[in-house]
């Protein structure tokens, strides 16, 4: 599609010669929204790490504004800008906060400040260990550092997972901000009436394959589709 930030064609890919996704293709305009929904264990962080090439690609292409990257290696992908924010989050435990955030930066509109002002909570941590902090404060800190690296997409990673109820609504404040900034996103989130809120569309996987693509506002709405879909109610 012209004007693609992200395009995938027919790519299949898995661990070693496992297939865990195939014939995924779909297409992102510059800082496009995409919710990626499904029940647990048909794929979708497998196509996210398939994404950032960390996985073993079987089949197919990942386009990058119309250059084919499949062959470059995830760090590669990131000076591209292609960010991500992992489901395990990857905190350097023994860094402090603001080593954290410091180690990958790379110029741009995401400086330590601006970090700091949009999450303030790391702004008042920023001496503490990364092993110090909670898991949410951990969750703010992988998307922190994942800004300072001035990506202009984002891939986050069931980013309310296992957060109590106050620090996932901080969590998605917080994305509700890079939302509305002109980052793109692709994020996978169980909580999906969260993720159909942040995003334009959202495409549904089921046992390695897309199965459903819609609007989000409409799936959204949509509760019974939704749940047939997911197996998740709002
Ligand atoms: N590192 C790995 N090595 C081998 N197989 C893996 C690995 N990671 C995931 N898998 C397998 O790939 C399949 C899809 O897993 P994946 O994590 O992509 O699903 P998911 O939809 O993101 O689910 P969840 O919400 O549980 O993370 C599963 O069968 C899983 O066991």
């Amino acid at each position: 599609m012209a004007g693609a930030q992200l395009e995938l064609i027919g790519l299949r890919a898995g661990y070693g010669p496992s297939t865990v996704i195939e014939n995924i293709s779909l297409s992102l305009p510059e800082g496009g929204r995409l919710a990626l929904l499904g029940r647990n264990g048909v794929g979708k962080s497998t196509l996210i790490r398939t994404v950032m090439g960390l996985t073993t690609r079987l089949g197919g292409q990942v386009l990058w504004r119309g250059r084919d990257i499949s062959g470059e290696d995830p760090s590669a992908r990131a000076r591209l800008g292609i960010g991500w924010v992992p489901q395990e989050r990857r905190v350097f435990r023994n860094l402090t906060v603001r080593e954290n955030l410091e180690v990958a930066a790379r110029p741009g509109h995401w400086t330590l400040e601006r970090v700091f002002t949009l999450l303030p909570r790391l702004r008042e941590r920023q001496r503490n260990l990364g092993w110090q902090l909670s898991g949410g404060e951990q969750q703010l800190l992988a998307i922190g550092r994942a800004l300072t690296l001035n990506p202009v997409l984002l891939l986050l990673d069931e980013p309310l997972e296992g957060l109590a109820p106050v620090m996932a609504e901080l969590v998605l404040d917080t994305l509700r901000g890079i939302a509305a900034s002109n980052m793109g996103i692709v994020i996978v989130e169980q909580h999906a009436a969260d993720a159909l809120e942040i995003t334009q569309d959202a495409i549904v996987m089921d046992r390695g394959q897309i199965v459903a693509r819609s609007p989000s506002a409409a799936l959204l709405r949509d509760t019974e589709r939704l749940e047939a879909l997911t197996g998740v109610g709002l």
